[in-house]
């Protein structure tokens, strides 16, 4: 797994509100360059949000403040662009800069495949209109560059002339996942790019779109439900509980020995496999067939509760100042917590979660 510690995006106080509604409220990370980073959470939590403001790409009503910003390319062949000389905030910066900046050095495997992809066209044609829309070469090296792409996919020169509605869900998941990383880019945000399909499809697009993200040396922001797949996969993991960080760190560490108790539940809740790489060593084996669930829901936006927005689950919560203070995010070894209790969590937190019987 790459350790590369250098920062490609430094993300600060990043907030995202519909009016006076905030729905993401002052989140901060980083993502190393080369490195994947998943971002989980439960529904609402504000992941999706996150990603298009990281994009620079937030919903038409969205207010977006703090800091998204994106490092300097590494030295090599000049490249015309806003981005060469120092960081470029993204956070308000012009479409023009924006532009620039899509698909060279950021670039989205959206949720939806069809909506990245033009009904009328064949795959193909839309791969070499992508890159020429880049790179001004002939007509011939980008269709040349759009099969050879598609190929790394495994979506031969034959399918390739094909239109979208022909492909599978699945293909057409490959096929966006070529188009993003045509042009090399630093990052790519993938939004939970298999929503729709059947696990096992879901599994290997997640397998490829990490295996050549990484064969390009890019960034990964992976937005996911799928635990196994971080367990797997990601260098760190980022867990988001109501538009805030409950916690950060190597994905290893984390999903081993979480120290907010929000990911204990998370995880506690997840069907895990029995042996393998990252099953927690020290997890004594349960005779209980239930998983453990963690009680209620998340807050709306616009309805949070004082103190920790988790304190109403919590196990650990009760008569303590987590209904009144908000636990602010303290970073220790290269992990961070957002919790008042993260010290005293048992040994095996999934414990927490678990009826009396
Ligand atoms: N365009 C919008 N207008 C108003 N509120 C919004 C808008 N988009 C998102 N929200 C609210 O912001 C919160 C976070 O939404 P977001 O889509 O980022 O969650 P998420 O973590 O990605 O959830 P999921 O896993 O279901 O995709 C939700 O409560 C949602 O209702």
């Amino acid at each position: 797994m790459n350790t590369s510690p250098e920062v490609l995006l430094s993300v600060r106080d990043l907030r995202v509100s519909f009016g006076a509604v905030e729905a993401v409220r002052g989140l901060s990370f980083d993502v190393h360059a080369g490195q994947v980073l998943a971002v989980v959470g439960e529904s609402g939590a504000g992941k999706s949000l996150t990603a298009r403001a990281l994009l620079g790409m937030p919903p038409r009503r969205a207010t977006v403040t703090g800091s998204v910003r994106l490092e300097p390319q590494e030295p090599g062949p000049p490249e015309p662009g806003p981005q060469e000389r120092g960081p470029q905030e993204l956070v308000g910066a012009p479409r023009s800069v924006r532009a620039a900046l899509w698909g060279r050095r950021l670039a989205l495997v959206p949720q939806d495949a069809l909506s990245a992809l033009s009904p009328v066209h064949p795959v193909a044609d839309q791969l070499a209109a992508a890159v020429r829309s880049v790179d001004g070469v002939s007509r011939g090296a980008a269709r040349a560059r759009a099969v050879a792409a598609l190929e790394e996919v495994g979506i031969t020169a034959d399918l390739a002339r094909r239109h979208p509605h022909e492909f599978s869900g699945g293909m057409r998941q490959r096929a966006v996942i070529a188009m993003a990383l045509l042009h090399s880019p630093a990052l790519v945000v993938a939004d939970e790019p298999t929503t729709a399909q059947d696990p096992q499809t879901r599994r290997q697009i997640l397998d490829l779109l990490i295996r050549r993200t990484r064969a390009a040396g890019a960034a990964l922001v992976l937005i996911t439900h799928d635990l196994p797949t971080v367990r797997e996969h990601a260098d760190r993991v980022l867990v988001m509980y109501a538009g805030r960080l409950a916690e950060e760190g190597p994905a290893a560490e984390v999903l081993a020995r979480p120290h907010a108790p929000y990911t204990a539940g998370l995880l506690a809740s997840t069907p895990q496999p029995r042996e393998g790489r990252g099953e927690p060593h020290d997890r004594p084996r349960r005779t209980r067939t239930r998983l453990p669930t963690i009680p209620g829901a998340p807050p709306a936006p616009t309805a949070l509760p004082p103190g920790c927005a988790f304190a109403p689950r919590c196990p650990l919560a009760a008569a303590s100042r987590c209904h009144t203070e908000h636990p602010e995010p303290q970073t220790h070894h290269g992990r961070t917590v957002a919790c008042h209790h993260w010290r005293t969590l048992p040994d095996d937190p999934a414990t927490l979660f678990m009826e009396p019987t």
